[in-house]
């Protein structure tokens, strides 16, 4: 079996990486390592779960040692709290070192982060929003440092492909060096069409890129092997209940879980409806401030909240290796971000379970996911209709009841409805619940 050692990873890092209790690659990292190492591009795929985190940061990091200037890598990645977590994976391993970091996101103070733009920090973890910010509005030194990074990492490199960050992903290209001067490295779970198309485009002067993509059929996607995935048949207008009843069986009410939902106004319900409920439950979505968001995350990894209701702004890459179940309350209309969802259970080789509310208008898009994973999922048998009518129908729906009043007494969503009426040339009326969100604590503007 090669080691960290055998494949390159230098001493000082094996060291930092033996006190996190890693001691062994796993195979993205065998795989990856060596060819960064040589000068090569990387598009590597592996199951979520599997260290695609240290496959890129431990190279980078090992030639960042041999000559430590700043800016040496860029980190792009497509959500806030993943770029955190990946500038605590750098700063811890890098400690030794006394690296620096400057993590560039939205929802954060743009003063502060060009300060650290023009400290030349070693590493910039950023989403492309915010830093596509600062490329135009700051001052030449602000983003000097950027001309000469040596590495440019894209993590969940499909998603940042897509569409939503073609803009500022373009941005942040112009004004870092030509793909021939730098590396690229490119990871994900779910390789797609437009990462793979990368593989095959020339490189003038660079290595040509290693591709690395664990199964052989290249539109099939793997899920890790310790993850039981089953679905849950149940009307539409009763999911509450069944939540409910399932979060509490027995063999579950003391299990860590992940509840995704699809829009922002379920989650909101669904955290009132529980905490109503006494359930300890928390929640991350994009409507929240940036200082709620962390601090929910903070809550959930501390155990302070059993659920977090989020929805896909949580479903790629966060690492909580507590995290024992992972429930799809609603379907999500992409195959992809179900693996993704599913994925922040049975990481690291430790085991886990996803369960899929499945109502009457969900069956085409568990066939799709079932086609993409290759695998059917089997039928949960823990609940049935009779426990969750005799256990929890009624008291979830006055809980539920509650909720709402709550959300429309606060004014929950009426922010996003003003501001979407303006981007239509629309007058927002004023109404009473209106006046109310003025008292509603601002949401801060911001780009990701
Ligand atoms: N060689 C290793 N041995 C043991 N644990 C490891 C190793 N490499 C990474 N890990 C741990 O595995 C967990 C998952 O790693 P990581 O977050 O990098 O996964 P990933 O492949 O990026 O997943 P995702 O696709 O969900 O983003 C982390 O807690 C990490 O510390």
């Amino acid at each position: 079996m090669s080691s960290f050692k055998e494949i390159g990873v230098s001493k000082w890092l094996i060291e930092a990486l033996n006190a996190m209790k890693i001691y062994d690659p796993t195979d993205i990292q065998k795989a990856c390592i060596p060819a960064i190492l040589s000068g090569h591009d990387c598009i590597g795929g592996a199951k979520t779960g599997s260290g695609k985190t240290i496959a890129f940061a431990a190279p980078m990091l090992t030639k960042w040692s041999e000559d430590p200037m700043g800016i040496f890598g860029l980190v792009l990645t497509p959500t806030r709290e993943l770029a955190l977590q990946i500038a605590e994976q750098f700063a811890a391993l890098g400690a030794s070192m006394n690296i620096r970091i400057a993590v560039v996101v939205g929802g954060e103070d743009m003063m502060k982060q060009a300060i650290q733009l023009q400290n030349r920090p070693h590493f910039v973890i950023a989403t492309p929003g915010r830093l596509a910010d600062h490329i135009m509005h700051s001052g030449e030194e602000t983003i000097s440092g950027l001309r000469r990074v040596k590495y440019l990492v894209l993590d969940e490199a499909d998603r940042l492909l897509s569409n939503s960050f073609g803009k500022d992903l373009g941005r942040c290209f112009d004004v870092l060096p030509s793909s021939d001067q730098r590396q690229t490295l490119l990871f994900t779970a779910t390789v797609t069409d437009s990462v793979r198309a990368l593989k095959d485009k020339p490189v003038p002067e660079g290595k040509p890129p290693v591709f690395i993509h664990e199964i052989d059929s290249v539109d099939k996607i793997a899920i890790p092997a310790k993850l039981d995935i089953s679905y849950l048949f149940l009307p539409s207008y009763v999911k509450e209940a069944y939540l409910f009843s399932l979060l509490t069986l027995e063999e579950n009410k003391d299990k860590t879980a992940i509840v995704f939902v699809n829009r922002t106004h379920t989650a909101e319900v669904l955290r009132r409806t529980l905490m109503n409920l006494e359930i300890r439950v928390t929640s991350l979505h994009s409507e929240m401030p940036q200082s709620e968001r962390t601090n929910a995350l903070h809550r959930f990894k501390a155990g302070a909240a059993r659920v977090l209701i989020a929805t896909d702004v949580a479903s790629r890459g966060l690492d909580i290796p507590t995290v024992q179940m992972v429930l799809n309350y609603d379907i999500p209309a992409d195959a992809d971000d179900f693996v993704h969802r599913v994925g922040r259970t049975a990481r690291a080789g430790r085991s886990g379970e996803a369960v899929s509310f499945v109502t009457e208008k969900d069956v085409e898009r568990i066939l799709s996911i079932e086609e993409r994973i290759n695998k059917k999922m089997d039928k949960y048998e823990q609940i049935t209709d009779n426990l969750v009518i005799k256990s929890s129908l009624k008291e979830t729906s006055i809980a539920k009841r509650e909720a709402l009043m709550a959300m429309e007494k606060d004014g929950f969503g009426e922010k996003k409805r003003i501001n979407k009426m303006k981007r239509e040339g629309e007058k927002p009326a004023v109404n009473k619940v209106t006046k109310k969100t003025k008292k509603v604590k601002k949401v801060k503007k911001s780009s990701d």
